[in-house]
Formats: structure tokens, C-alpha cells, sequence
């Protein structure tokens, strides 16, 4: 099993999620907290009341997974592409694999790894939102303490199962939109390449960005209820499952409660994924 492209999906996901945390972070406060009046609002108060670090919140422990889960997603992909067309990542520019393979690849790396990400997932969103400064002497300190505190805590209350909370709706969200990305990238790449030749730097950049952008905005209103089930029993009200969450969001809140972090969803995606891409075919180019 070629193991290339599980490193160069690991590096190149740390270089996209590095660029896209502030935004994610954003975004994340705007889907769960009902105290902002926008992106701007969102930003504005999170400097006045936490500095620039408080856009870094939560990023670490995502820094530490997506060596697993970014490198599950790139190398499940191709090893799946590798299984349906009996073709290498080098070889299929010469014999490019059909969209059904790609999305049922894309499908199945999404899938894999939406498990592997969703405690990592559920531990970056309850730190996102705390709320509170850096702890200052004599301010209550915020409920968790950071990554390793707050993954001990809802072991301890609520057993393996606990760090598990939203996995569900993360693998719904993931599933299909992953089979998506993959396929706006391959057709955009070949719509503006010749046969068989590799696309250019600039076509990849472009190529991954839509590829995010799309799978992104397919993605969002699973994305809200996703991180609405991470936070039950924190600052939502708990949710009997997916579709009582669903339900009870759109009664209280109208439809619109499903795009929620929608523009700041596509501000991140498309720099996040046109360097993602380009930094994963760069890597595995330059391995031969
Ligand atoms: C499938 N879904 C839309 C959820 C994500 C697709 C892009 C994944 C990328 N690592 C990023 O963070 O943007």
C-alpha cells in the first residue's frame, strides 16, 4: 500500500488548518452562541475580549489529530482509487479514473475519516467557545483547562461514548461532501489541462479551492446541527438526536439557522484547500 500520500496529506493539512483556525473559529461561535450580530461583531468582540489568541483556541489538539485524520482521508482516497481503477496517483493523469470512482473513493476516505476526527472535533468546538479571557487572578476559570482537561472531563462524566457526542451527524456531513470535493477538483483540474499532462501550480490552487468551496457550502447545514449535538447539555438545551436537533433549531430559529456560518464556511475553505491541494501534489510530485 503506498504510504506517500498518508504523509503528504498529513503535512498538507497541517498547512491548510493552520491558515483556516481564526476563521473556524468564528465560525464556530456564530453557529452556537446567539450573542454576535455578525462576522464582523463576532471578530471584533472576540479581539476586544480575548486578543488575537482567542482566534487560536482549540488549536492544538486539531495541530496533533490531523496527522491521523487528514492523512486518513488522503491516503484512504487514493489506495480506495488504487483498489476500483487498479491505477497509482502517478499514473492516473495518463488514465484518469471516472467520477463515479472518484466520488465513491472520495465517499469512503470521508467516512474513515469523520470517526477519526469526531473526539478531536468535539474537543476543539467546546474550546472554541469558552468565551472567557486568558485567566486573570480572581476571575472564575473557564470550565476546561485545555485540550487534555477538557477530553478527561467528558470521559469521566460521560465515558468513551461522551467523546463521541455529534459523530453522527459529522459522518452524515462528511460522507457525501467528501465524495464531492474530490470530484470539483479532478473535473476542475482536467477541465484546464491537456491530456495526460499535469495541471499547473495556479490550476491547483484554483481547482482545491473550489473543490473546499463546494464541499463546504454542501456541507453547511449538517455543520450547524453537527456542532449545535457537541455542545447539548453545555450552552444548548440536549437534543433527544439528529433530527430532534434539526427540528427544534428550525422551529425556534427559521430555516436560515442551516447557513449559519456560511459566508465565513467559504472565506476559510477556499484558502484552506487551494493550499491543501497544491502542497499535497507538490509533496507527492516531488517524491516521484
Ligand atoms: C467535507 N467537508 C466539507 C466537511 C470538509 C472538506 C474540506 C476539508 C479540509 N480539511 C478543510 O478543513 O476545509
Amino acid at each position: 500500500m503506498p504510504v506517500e500520500e498518508f504523509v503528504a496529506g498529513w503535512i498538507s493539512g497541517a498547512l491548510g488548518l493552520v491558515l483556516g483556525h481564526p476563521f473556524d473559529t468564528v465560525k464556530v461561535r456564530l453557529q452556537t452562541q446567539t450573542t454576535y450580530r455578525g462576522i464582523v461583531d463576532c471578530m471584533v468582540k472576540t479581539y476586544r475580549h480575548e486578543s488575537l489568541l482567542g482566534f487560536f483556541k482549540g488549536m492544538s489538539f486539531p495541530i496533533a489529530s490531523i496527522a491521523v485524520v487528514n492523512s486518513v482521508l488522503f491516503g484512504v482516497y487514493s489506495n480506495a482509487l488504487l483498489a476500483l481503477t487498479a491505477t497509482s496517483h502517478q499514473e492516473r493523469r495518463a488514465q484518469p479514473p471516472s467520477y463515479t470512482h472518484v466520488f465513491i473513493a472520495g465517499c469512503t476516505g470521508g467516512f474513515l475519516q469523520a470517526y477519526c476526527l469526531a473526539p478531536f472535533d468535539l474537543i476543539k468546538v467546546r474550546l472554541q467557545n469558552q468565551t472567557e479571557p486568558r485567566a486573570k487572578l480572581g476571575s472564575p476559570p473557564p470550565r476546561y483547562r485545555g485540550p487534555v482537561h477538557c477530553a478527561a472531563s467528558i470521559f469521566q462524566a460521560e465515558g468513551p461514548r461522551g467523546l463521541f457526542r455529534g459523530a453522527w451527524a459529522l459522518t452524515l456531513r462528511d460522507t457525501p461532501t467528501m465524495g464531492i470535493y474530490f470530484v470539483t477538483y479532478e473535473w476542475l483540474c482536467r477541465q484546464s489541462t491537456p491530456d495526460g499532462q499535469n495541471p499547473s501550480s495556479a490550476t491547483v490552487l484554483v481547482a482545491g479551492g473550489f473543490a473546499g468551496l463546494t464541499s463546504w457550502v454542501t456541507a453547511t447545514p449538517l455543520d450547524v446541527i453537527k456542532s449545535r449535538m457537541q455542545m447539548a447539555g453545555l450552552k444548548q438545551r440536549v437534543y433527544r438526536g439528529l433530527l430532534d436537533c434539526m427540528v427544534s433549531s428550525a422551529r425556534q430559529e427559521g430555516l436560515g439557522v442551516f447557513f449559519r456560518g456560511l459566508t465565513i464556511n467559504s472565506a476559510r475553505a477556499f484558502p484552506v484547500n487551494a493550499v491543501t491541494f497544491l502542497s499535497y501534489e507538490y509533496l507527492l510530485h516531488s517524491w516521484g
